[in-house]
């Protein structure tokens, strides 16, 4: 039996997250003018979409996810070599994002975040992260990858002694 050790959700921001990518969210750091004769406020260029290296093109996808047993165990991480990847929340329930530096993964480097139901997350290329996390019950996200040849997921099984604090 591999021992357990618990990680408590940080609370995500985009200066905490800068280094694995972009926070999708309204904030007053964040570019945004007026449009639309007054009536919207343009929040513009929020994420770093990278999806064209060999030849890939954007796809719009919505996953509709059922939340993993709790507490939840981090059994795998991936990544995508070629490309970016985004989740963007369509509904009101927070979700989790679990993830570590480019390069080689180290499991002492896995973050683990609490996103809620108004941040969006979109990893840079290269990102380790878990796949899409839901909490609470199942929960559709907006996500906006890569489409296109070459193979752009690298997966890592993990021993699941990684523990996340209940949220
Ligand atoms: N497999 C797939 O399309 N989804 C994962 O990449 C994920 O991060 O959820
Ligand atoms: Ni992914």
């Amino acid at each position: 039996m591999t021992n357990n050790q618990q990680i408590i959700p940080k609370t995500l921001t985009p200066e905490n997250f800068a280094q694995f990518g972009d926070v999708i969210e309204v904030n007053d750091k964040a570019q945004h003018f007026s449009i639309n004769d007054g009536f919207t406020q343009r929040y513009h260029d929020l994420a770093q979409v990278d999806v064209t290296e060999e030849g890939g093109r954007t796809l719009i996808n919505i996953f509709r996810s059922t939340p993993l047993e709790q507490p939840v165990r981090i059994k795998m991480m991936e990544r995508h070599p070629l490309s970016s990847q985004a989740f963007i929340p369509m509904g009101q329930q927070p979700y989790l994002v679990v993830v570590a530096p480019k390069g080689e993964l180290h499991i002492s480097k896995i973050e683990v975040f609490l996103a809620s139901s108004n941040q969006g997350v979109n990893y840079h290329k290269g990102t380790w992260h878990h796949y899409c996390l839901a909490l609470h019950q199942v929960s559709d996200f907006i996500v906006v990858d890569r489409g296109g040849a070459g193979e752009n997921c690298d997966v890592i099984d993990l021993d699941g002694s990684l523990v996340i604090a209940q949220s």
